[in-house]
């Protein structure tokens, strides 16, 4: 070889090395979000690392746990063994955000509230996925029975992506709704917001797997009481029934101007499964009309909605149709005989109920595409 192919051979491979340390600085910074996840262990924290985990446009730069920090991921969730997100380590709450521009709080009631405030005056973006911001003090304070630590969620945005998304884009602290909410406020709000159903008493009758419990077994969900069982649990106290309320109440005046109470029934059952909500809702008509334009409305206030499926008039969703992804299924009914509109929703209460739901606001935010990361089939 003379001394001028020896030269480009050189510079060639040096060129490639050159090569090689860009590839490897992009994938570790580049245009990634750097997305920290906080209550890593428990059951939404672990479903938004499994759902980021495999995009090549996350880093997750951090994960918490408040009584496993020190430990590796696949040491607290043995289900991460073997994959390279099993291999991060759990950290206090506070060092595991340290790099992360976004964080989602996937914490306890109460905590959330407690580390917002210090997130977003450090510039970072919040998902919270617990209570803490998603009502006024007041109701907060009745219905959770807590005090609010501070004014942090008078600014938060409430997180319903399908109604809320030109102002979620905008948002820097998200209140993501709570599970049953997100069920009964996706099939209700086609009707309050063309104002056609009478609002004073809407009753919703709701079942949750026992993961919308989270974690830690208590007297009611532990294995022995669960299994076989069915009851129905905080008659008249969930604390979901106001930001039902409020959520309903806002659309219809958002669409018609009307600013008028709207009163829920919320009876919510513990099934015994482990994922999985279904609300079934009877609303009365304000007038008469047919199934097929009830269906109409329905159908006309989803169109082109990814995660928002509407059936066939008359057909009922179920839970098998959505476990394990990011959709909600509704079907829609009329009872002729007394006018009342009966609108069934389901929805995976850990995904479309928390994480994928925190994950379809953080690619609204970030200006992703929403569909990222969030679109699977059910497992049969
Ligand atoms: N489960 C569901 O279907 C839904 C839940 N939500 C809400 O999302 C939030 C999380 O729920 P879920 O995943 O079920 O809860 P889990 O109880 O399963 O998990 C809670 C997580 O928070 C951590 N944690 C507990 N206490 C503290 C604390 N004082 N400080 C910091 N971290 C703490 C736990 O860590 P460790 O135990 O390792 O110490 C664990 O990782 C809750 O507010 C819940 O209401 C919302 C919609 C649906
Ligand atoms: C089965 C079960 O116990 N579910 C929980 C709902 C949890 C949730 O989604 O809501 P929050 O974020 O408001 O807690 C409950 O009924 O309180």
């Amino acid at each position: 070889m003379d001394i001028l192919s020896r030269n480009l051979s050189f510079c060639t491979r040096i060129l490639k090395f050159y090569a090689r340390i860009c590839i490897i600085i992009e994938d570790e910074g580049g245009d990634h979000m750097r997305i920290a996840i906080c209550g890593a262990t428990g059951y939404s924290g672990i479903e938004a690392i499994r759902l980021l985990a495999p995009r090549t446009d996350v880093t997750i730069v951090g994960i918490s746990s408040e009584t496993q920090a020190g430990l590796m991921l696949e040491e607290a969730v043995p289900g991460f063994r073997g994959f390279a997100v099993g291999r991060l380590r759990l950290l206090p709450l506070r060092a595991a955000v340290t790099e992360a521009e976004i964080v989602i709080l996937a914490l306890p009631h109460g905590e959330a509230q407690h580390v917002a405030p210090e997130l977003l005056a450090q510039g970072k973006s919040v998902i919270d996925l617990s209570g803490d911001h998603r009502l006024p003090r007041d109701a907060y304070e009745s219905w959770y029975k807590a005090e609010v630590a501070s004014d942090a969620h008078a600014d938060a945005i409430y997180g319903l992506t399908e109604w809320n998304r030109a102002a979620i884009a905008n948002a820097s602290l998200v209140a993501n709704p709570g599970c049953y909410a997100t069920c009964a406020e996706l099939a209700l709000l086609p009707l309050l917001e063309r104002d056609v159903a009478e609002s004073s008493q809407i009753l919703i009758d709701a079942k949750s797997g026992v993961s919308g419990a989270g974690k830690k077994p208590t007297a009611v969900t532990h294995y022995v009481e669960a299994d076989e069982n069915f009851f129905a649990y905080k008659l008249g106290r969930h604390q979901h029934t106001p930001e039902i309320e409020m959520t309903l109440r806002e659309a219809r005046r958002r669409q018609t101007g009307l600013d008028k109470p709207v009163n829920v029934l919320l009876a919510t059952h513990l099934l015994p499964i482990k994922r999985g909500i279904l609300c079934t809702a009877y609303i009365k008509l304000k007038e008469e009309m047919s199934g097929e334009a009830l269906h109409e409305i329905v159908s006309a206030r989803y169109e082109g909605e990814p995660f928002v499926d509407v059936l066939p008039y008359g057909v009922s969703p179920q839970l098998k149709w959505v476990s394990g992804t990011n959709r909600v299924s509704i079907g829609v009914y009329l009872d002729p005989r007394t006018q009342t509109a009966v609108v069934l929703s389901a929805l995976d209460n850990l995904i479309k109920g928390a994480a994928g739901q925190a994950i379809q606001n953080l690619n609204v935010m970030t200006g992703a595409n929403e569909q990222e990361g969030l679109w699977f089939v059910p497992a049969v």
